[in-house]
């Protein structure tokens, strides 16, 4: 057994994210996915055969493609050589890939890695009803006209009715929305909070657009019948303002404070990383944006009130084990499903009267907003889930280099009361590949 060893980020893309039903809908999950990976391997100018694993986080499973980072990775061009498999941890899928891989190198087993995710709302599973597959699988089995006539009189009208996936939380059978707003009530976060910190999302991830922070890192993506290639996101929006987000209708609770503004879009979009050991990254001639220096996956205690509070039940736990406090850290980056999630989250590391519930009476602290999602967040760059996590990761890498910072913190919430929390550390300039 080798050592544990220093895993690195080298570097990451993304494809533009796209609004669902867009320019992507005539694209397989699996094509999508390898826009990203074929994209960060050009990029990067690596040597595809250096690469020894990768893995795709996914959380809407095309059944075709079970193993989406197989066919992703093949379609991008990489040697079949390389093995490749798929996570699924909800709205963690990449990351909890990203932490395999970083754990795989710290024991010596990989020296390079592509950690990816893709989602296509654009192309989900619709399935049958529960009655019509079960009535298939009987005739399967017995494929007489007797049984076929037999099952299919069995049917009603309705049991021809699609099933869509809902974005229902199975134990719960609720929405994220209706979940956030119940986090809400008991958090108390106001609606004007959540409309400021909309309008702020939107304004830093234009204003991080046009500062060229994004250049090199969205990689263009052609798509057949489109004339020109697609090179930005369509997320961002300009007339996201107080005046009309303060007079937007509550979606999910009347008396409540999430409106479309405030949610996270359904998004298509795929993004990849270059992880590698510190060795690999002299050896290739790669200079690193950031060390990888701890990760903690979490989850919460009660899904009916605190679905969406992974950041505040994973941050403390990660800041603690590594002696570090809130203050430490320059770089926060927070996937952003509900603006109002987001400030629940804020609210409970930093409020007294949580202290006790959540954190052994010790108040974890303030998380400084000015250093949180500078560059825009899941908010105004959209949401496709699984590639999410990888598109905080290099944006918080990234960060660290342009704002010259030492540490960084990424940290997301998901379904099934879920969280992570990942510690980066930059350990010297890079003058960035753009
Ligand atoms: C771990 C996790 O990530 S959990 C989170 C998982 N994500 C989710 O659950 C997704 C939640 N989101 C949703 O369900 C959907 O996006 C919804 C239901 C909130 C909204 O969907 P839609 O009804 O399609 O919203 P739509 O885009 O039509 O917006 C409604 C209106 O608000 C306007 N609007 C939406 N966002 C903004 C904005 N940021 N600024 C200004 N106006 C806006 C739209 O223009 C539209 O106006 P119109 O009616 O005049 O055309």
């Amino acid at each position: 057994m080798k050592s544990i060893r220093k895993a690195v980020i080298v570097d990451g893309v993304r494809t533009p994210f796209l609004d669902s039903g867009g320019a992507y809908s005539q694209l397989m999950t699996y094509e999508l996915g390898g826009k990203a990976i074929a994209g960060l391997v050009s990029k990067t100018g690596l040597d595809a055969n250096r690469v020894n694993m990768v893995t795709m986080g996914t959380v809407l499973h095309e059944i075709e493609t079970s193993n989406v980072a197989r066919e992703s990775m093949l379609s991008a061009g990489l040697p079949a050589t390389i093995p490749a498999y798929t996570t699924s941890m909800a709205g963690l899928s990449a990351s909890v890939g990203f932490a395999n891989l970083c754990d795989m190198i710290a024991l010596g087993r990989i020296e390079v890695g592509i950690a990816a995710g893709v989602e296509s709302f654009s192309d989900i599973p619709i399935r049958y009803s529960q009655k019509i597959r079960r009535a298939a699988m009987k005739v399967r089995q017995d494929s007489s006209a007797k049984n076929i006539l037999k099952n299919l009189a069995s049917l009603r009208p309705a049991d021809l009715k699609p099933e869509m996936p809902t974005g229902t939380d199975f134990t719960t059978r609720k929405t994220m929305g209706v979940c956030a707003e119940q986090m809400v009530r008991k958090f108390k976060v106001s609606r004007e909070d959540c409309d400021v910190f909309t309008v702020r999302s939107h304004r830093l991830a234009i204003e991080a657009l046009n500062r060229g922070h994004f250049e090199g890192t969205i990689i263009p993506v052609q798509v057949s019948g489109i004339k020109h290639p697609i090179t930005l996101d369509n997320t961002p929006r300009k007339d996201s303002n107080i005046q009309k987000l303060s007079t937007m209708r509550t979606i999910f609770r009347k008396e409540g404070v999430i409106t479309a503004a405030g949610s996270s879009r359904f998004t298509d979009g795929s993004a990849a990383l270059l992880v590698t050991s510190l060795e690999a990254a002299n050896d290739l001639g790669l200079q690193p944006l950031a060390e990888v220096v701890d990760y903690q996956l979490a989850a919460v205690k009660s899904l009916e009130e605190e679905m969406l509070l992974g950041p505040a039940v994973s941050i403390p736990v990660l800041l603690a084990r590594n002696k570090l406090s809130m203050a430490d850290i320059d770089v926060w980056e927070l996937h952003e499903a509900f603006a109002a999630q987001v400030l629940v989250n804020i609210a409970c590391m930093a409020r007294s009267e949580f202290a006790g519930e959540y954190f052994n009476g010790v108040v974890p602290g303030d998380l400084p907003i000015d250093k949180l999602n500078t560059w825009g967040g899941s908010l105004s760059l959209g949401n496709p889930f699984a590639a999410t996590g990888i598109r905080l990761l290099t944006t918080a890498a990234r960060r660290l280099q342009v704002e010259n910072k030492r540490y960084a913190v990424v940290s997301s919430c998901a379904g099934g009361g879920l969280g992570a929390a990942i510690l980066l550390e930059n350990k010297g300039g890079v003058e960035l590949r753009r």
